[in-house]
């Protein structure tokens, strides 16, 4: 499986293209509006997220409600385009938009400057309308097919935030709870958080950085729950599972670090304290006493649940005003802001579920094959059986 997109951030739409979905999936839009609902709630979120109402058209691949085994092809409308067609227009520029203010502006911690360097725009909206994480939309788009096919085969995603700035959650109760249990607490908690007196204090942060036009991040944790052994492979360092699912966490913009398992905490520990023993019984076939390393050994799951954890620097945008240099004067200025979230942890959540779920279907497709889900139950089945028997 694969997927491309494309689309402006104050653009008319974001599209994607979806390869490789094996037919006969039930997929129907309510699957990925849900996930699109959820993406845009939060706590911290700025003015952009009243104005959008985030639906999936789906254009092509699913007759219906089932996938055909043809390439799917998504459309996620942005209302705000209303708001911006003459500055977002296609046309070329014409009399009246000849004089069209340029952005000249870049703002630290964005792709603005590097990307105008780079592509040689001395508008800089030519490169922040496509770095935006407006883009997150179609990506949790696709991940909601993607996380069809793994619900098809018995496995849940569910993610939950950790921390906010200095606020830390206690998951003393996480190995007790259920994958619907997580998802459940986290859904009614506005910072999806599965301690609710954390929550709170969490809110606080958040109200205190907006106070104080200032921005906040976070860590993020999404478990996938249900993973046969064998995602995955040793043999190349890219078909490594470990190191795909580093790479689409850190693409999730304002991401700068992720963590498997207990991850960094491994470099303080001794060996024993750290490899997860091995097991076998009867019903379970061979399983590992605990789960140090996150469900990954040697690129491969090992049939234990995957845990992986992200971190969301703060926001960039601030409306305290952050020094920079305007690129026609070479002057310093002080950046001036019309609107931005001040914390996007919780939506970034959701993003995290979804490319991971993309990730972890992908390399099950590629061990299970892609034509139908009706061959690829059969196989699966076999091989679940020879796992456990092996
Ligand atoms: C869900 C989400 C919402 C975001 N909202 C904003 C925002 O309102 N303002 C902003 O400046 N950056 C926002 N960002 C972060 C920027 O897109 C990101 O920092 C920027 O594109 C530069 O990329 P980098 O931080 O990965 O280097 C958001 C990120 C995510 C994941
Ligand atoms: C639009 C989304 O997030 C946007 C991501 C973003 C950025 O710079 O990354 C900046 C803001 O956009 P705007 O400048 O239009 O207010 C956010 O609202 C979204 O998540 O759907």
């Amino acid at each position: 499986m694969r997927y491309l997109t494309a689309g402006e951030s104050h653009g008319p739409q974001l599209t994607a293209i979806i390869e490789g979905v094996p037919a006969h999936l039930p997929l129907l839009k309510e699957d990925i509006d849900r996930e699109l609902a959820r993406r845009q709630k939060g706590y911290g979120r700025g003015r952009r997220m009243q104005i959008e109402k985030d639906q999936v058209q789906i254009k092509a691949g699913v007759r219906d409600g089932k996938t055909t085994g043809a390439p799917i092809c998504l459309v996620v409308e942005n209302k705000d385009w209303q708001h911006w067609r003459n500055i977002m227009s296609v046309e070329p520029l014409d009399e009246a938009h000849v004089g069209r203010k340029r952005v000249t502006r870049p703002r630290p911690g964005h792709a603005d400057l590097n990307g105008a360097i780079k592509y040689a725009h001395r508008d800089m909206r030519n490169i922040l309308e496509r770095s935006s994480a407006r883009e997150t939309t179609i990506r949790v788009a696709c991940g909601a097919v993607a996380k069809k096919l793994l619900r098809y085969f018995g496995m849940e995603v569910v993610g939950h935030v950790k921390q906010i700035g200095p606020v830390e959650a206690s998951l003393d109760q996480l190995d007790q709870l259920s994958p619907q249990e997580i998802q459940r607490i986290t859904e009614d908690s506005p910072v999806r958080c599965l301690d609710q007196e954390a929550a709170q204090k969490m809110m606080q942060v958040i109200d205190k950085a907006k106070a104080e036009g200032d921005s906040v991040g976070g860590i993020v944790e999404v478990i996938v729950y249900g993973v046969p052994v064998g995602l995955g492979s040793h043999v190349h360092w890219d078909w490594k599972l470990d190191g795909r699912l580093g790479q689409a966490v850190l693409s999730i913009q304002a991401f700068k670090g992720v963590e498997i398992g207990i991850g960094f905490e491994a470099g303080k520990r001794f060996g024993s304290q750290v490899q997860d023993e091995i097991a076998w019984s009867r019903e379970r076939g061979y399983y590992r006493k605990t789960n140090r390393l996150g469900g990954l050994e040697g690129g491969m799951t090992n049939g234990m649940p995957i845990v992986i954890r992200g971190v969301m620097k703060p926001i960039p945008t601030l409306y305290k005003p952050l020094q920079s240099v305007d690129i026609d004067t070479k002057q310093p200025f002080e950046a001036s802001v019309e609107r931005s979230d001040s914390c996007a942890v919780p939506a970034a959540c959701v993003v995290m579920e979804n490319v991971v779920a993309w990730e972890v279907a992908r390399a099950f497709c590629e061990k299970f094959g892609h034509d139908h889900i009706f061959e690829m139950k059969a196989h699966y089945e076999r091989y679940l059986e020879e796992a456990r028997t092996f």
